[in-house]
């Protein structure tokens, strides 16, 4: 391996003389997009970016509206399969796996890639059967299982203590904030390795939103985090590496201090310090 140059960017990136591999001497990469071109119908929304995930961490994803932040990060659990007029070249990798191949059964990689929208989106059932729900449709019956489940994941969302005893009740009466801390355990419950985040919190207040950073900061220990973000003192504060897009490219990306304090190009260099956006 030699140290990166250009097409491959990542923290601590590094050139791969042959297929990539996943880890560096420390560090394991857990996603890695590479050479990704993203259309719309004729309009091309992202242009050749190749970027690699670091296990265990949290990345952002910044840049001013419609830069193609969202329909980058739908790439990783191929929600933008759903748009009739999307259409991609390029490759991204979870582990070792190609999640784009004829092989991948999608329901099977959105358990291990799991996604939480900009509005919490409960179902309209209780509280308990919304954290179920995924175990339900894998057609999971063992009733203490669940439980369990639900249970834990509840606690992991930081929502248990305030809600144990209405798991019954009709989970769109929780706060927005509640409703979100509710996704995210809905998300957890079927275990997956990795979760995305499409600016989670710009629908909440402060106190909500200061709640959801803190467990998105405790949930690394456990999980790979990429999250969107208009709110560049949410990135400077939760992420560890932070991808500055513009106009469908990548600019730069990198470690967050770095890129919020040095970084490189002066365009990034504009963005933060609200020149433009
Ligand atoms: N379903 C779609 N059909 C056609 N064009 C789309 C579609 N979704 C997004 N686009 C276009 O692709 C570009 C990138 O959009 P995207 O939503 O990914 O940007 P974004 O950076 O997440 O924006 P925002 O911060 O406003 O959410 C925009 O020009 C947008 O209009």
């Amino acid at each position: 391996m030699e140290e990166v140059s250009s097409g491959t960017t990542g923290p601590k990136a590094t050139k791969m003389k042959t297929e990539p591999k996943l880890s560096s001497d420390n560090e394991t990469y857990k996603l890695r997009a590479r050479n990704i071109d993203v259309f719309y119908g004729d309009f091309q929304a992202i242009y050749d970016i190749s970027l690699d995930i670091l296990d265990h961490s949290i990345t952002a994803f910044i840049g001013p509206s419609g830069c193609g932040k969202s329909t980058f990060l739908r790439l990783f659990n191929r929600m933008n399969d759903y748009i009739d007029s999307f259409r991609m070249n390029g490759r991204i990798l979870l582990e070792e796996e190609d999640i784009y191949a004829s092989s991948v059964k999608v329901e099977e990689l959105r358990k291990k890639i799991g996604m939480v929208f900009q509005k919490p989106n409960p179902f309209p059932k209780s509280i308990y059967e919304n954290v179920a729900y995924g175990l339900r449709i894998q057609g999971i019956k063992d009733e203490d299982f669940i439980e369990q489940r639900v249970v834990e994941s509840l606690k992991q969302a930081t929502l248990y203590d305030e809600i144990k005893d209405d798991l019954d009740k009709q989970a769109l009466t929780l706060s927005g904030g509640q409703q979100q801390r509710l996704c995210i355990a809905r998300t957890l419950a079927v275990k997956p390795s990795v979760l995305l985040m499409d600016e989670p919190t710009s629908a909440l207040d402060p106190i909500s939103t200061a709640k959801i950073e803190e467990l998105i900061f405790e949930l690394k220990k456990k999980y790979t985090i990429v999250i969107v973000t208009h709110n560049m003192q949410q990135a400077g504060r939760i992420s560890d590496n932070t991808a500055f897009l513009y106009m469908g490219k990548l600019i730069e990306y990198g470690d967050t201090q770095k890129i919020f304090t040095n970084p490189e190009k002066d365009r990034t260099q504009n963005y933060i310090t609200g020149r433009f956006g």
